[in-house]
């Protein structure tokens, strides 16, 4: 199990951005993609379109993880060295914070499979 990089130790909180995938409702209505990530950079890019005019923002985090990274992805990167610290005796807290319907519970607790009786 990889611990956390030197340089992120002693750093006490860090924030991670995912951004979940388009739903097929929202593909189907073709909806505009606002947000974008640059998982190497760290970054995400948010466009809008106000009255015409184009306003592009860019946003930088601790780590990105993009519409294509999996559950696994994240519990190796962001969870494995919180847990790694737990086991070390240290309090340590995450959480999931975001607009409604952007992915906090299936980011926190995985999808929901109901098995069949
Ligand atoms: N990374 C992902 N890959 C595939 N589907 C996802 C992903 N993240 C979220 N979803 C799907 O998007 C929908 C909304 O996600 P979720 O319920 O986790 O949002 P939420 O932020 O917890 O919303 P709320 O605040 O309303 O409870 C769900 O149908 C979920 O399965």
């Amino acid at each position: 199990m990889s611990g956390r990089h030197e340089k992120e130790k002693g750093v006490n909180v860090q924030v991670l951005l995912r951004c979940r995938p388009f739903s097929e409702d929202e593909k189907r209505n073709c909806a505009p993609e606002v947000v974008r990530c640059r998982e190497y950079q760290r970054e995400v890019s948010v466009s809008q379109n106000i009255a015409g005019k184009q306003i592009d923002r860019i946003f930088t985090f601790d780590k990105v993880f993009g519409p294509t990274a999996q559950q696994k992805d994240l519990y190796d990167q962001a969870v494995v060295p919180i847990v790694n610290e737990v086991l070390e005796g240290f309090n340590c807290t995450i959480f999931a914070y975001g607009q409604t319907g952007t992915g906090k519970t299936y980011t926190m607790e995985g999808e929901c499979k109901r098995s069949k009786v």
